[in-house]
């Protein structure tokens, strides 16, 4: 190798390592979890023809939202365009629900039956064989000719999703905020295709195009200080993103960061809180991490929030995309996944 080959070699190697040193140190140093608004992302997406693929990639909000995946696996989204009436109705529909007796509640008990939808009382959900002090409505996705292998009702997640009649509003309510979150999470997943791909529908089609979304409406009865018990327990969720809408003015989500500090996800009135989850992780081959995270309501009210899940499709196969590869010189870090068998396997292991 001629000299100046040699050391043209030899800066490569070094940016490379630099690259690879900036995205693992990075992470351990985050004190904070960003604000982003992402009313530009809102804009485009009800005109993207007007919008120009190669300049919305280097738009400040895709720049934001990839520095926040990987830096942090976490940041506050504002200017989204959820209305704030809705934002604060539904957790207070999951209050009024979680206020019925245990009878009315468990009009809607989770069966194995119901494919592990409806509710589960204080303590059944468990995280690493942990019971989680709190009581919980899940929903998924109906199950439809799109998802075949869920019409067999030989498959644990088959089922049908079950509404409360009281209050009389939980489920049109309900329904409407399913739509605008599906859409919402999709245009999340558009800036962060542009900043993964340059594309901002690297994870439409066969990927994510037909989202097998979960929501969950979580109650946490206060602890007051019973720190034997926790609200849930430490996880990473399973899919692409998560949209928790939670209590003002209760400090309960806690973030950990590479130093194993817990740094708290505290309520901002209007945003919602996101986070990635593991299919991320294997799509971007390792760029983007999801992070721990936990639910600690060590205070004296009862606390609600509402995550909706934006995940990929039932049966897409998740493995890292040929672009995150070959920033990695060609090695793929994790093995492809089926969504479904993943999420299939996380939803038995959560119930004792
Ligand atoms: N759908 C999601 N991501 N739910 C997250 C729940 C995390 C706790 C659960 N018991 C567990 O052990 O995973
Ligand atoms: O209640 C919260 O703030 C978050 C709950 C959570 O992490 C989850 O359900 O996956
Ligand atoms: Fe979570």
């Amino acid at each position: 190798m001629s000299k100046f080959r040699s050391v043209l070699f030899a800066v490569a190697k070094l940016e490379h390592f630099n690259n690879n040193s900036k995205m693992t140190i990075s992470r351990a140093s985050f004190s904070s979890i960003p604000i982003i608004d992402i009313s530009p992302l809102i804009k485009m997406r009800s005109h993207p023809k007007h919008y120009d693929q190669d300049d919305m990639k280097e738009k400040k909000v895709v720049k934001e939202i990839d520095e926040a995946c990987r830096k942090v696996g976490f940041f506050y989204v504002q200017g989204h365009g959820v209305p704030f009436e809705m934002i604060d109705l539904v957790r207070k529909l999951g209050h009024d629900f979680f206020n019925l007796s245990t009878e009315e509640k468990h009009t809607i008990k989770m069966t194995q039956a119901s494919g592990w939808r409806g509710y589960q009382t204080l303590g059944e959900n468990v995280t690493k064989g942990i019971s989680d002090m709190h009581e919980a409505i899940d929903y998924f996705r109906d199950c439809d000719a799109e998802f075949p292998r869920l019409l067999h009702e030989d498959h644990p997640l088959s089922g049908r999703n079950l509404w409360p009649s009281s209050p009389a509003a939980f489920q049109p309510v309900y329904k409407q905020y399913l739509t605008i979150m599906q859409d919402l999470g999709r245009t999340i997943l558009e800036a962060i295709g542009l900043a993964l791909v340059g594309s901002r529908d690297a994870f439409e089609g066969t990927r994510a195009g037909n989202p097998f979304w979960l929501l969950r409406v979580i109650g946490y009865p206060p602890m007051e200080q019973k720190v034997t018990e926790v609200g849930c327990g430490e996880h990473t969720d399973y899919g692409l993103l998560t949209l928790v809408n939670q209590d003002d003015g209760i400090r309960a989500l806690q973030v950990k960061n590479e130093d194993g500090d817990w740094i708290w996800a505290d309520p901002i009135p209007g945003t919602f809180v996101v986070n990635i989850g593991d299919m991320l992780k294997v799509w971007s081959n390792g760029e983007y991490m999801p992070t721990v995270h936990r639910v600690l309501n060590d205070g004296s009210k009862y606390r609600v929030s509402v995550p909706y899940f934006y995940e990929p499709n039932f049966d897409a196969v998740v493995e890292p995309l040929d672009i995150c590869k070959k920033r990695a010189e060609g090695i793929s870090k994790y093995a492809p996944v089926v969504y479904g068998d993943h999420l299939t396997n996380k939803i038995l292991n959560n119930f004792k």
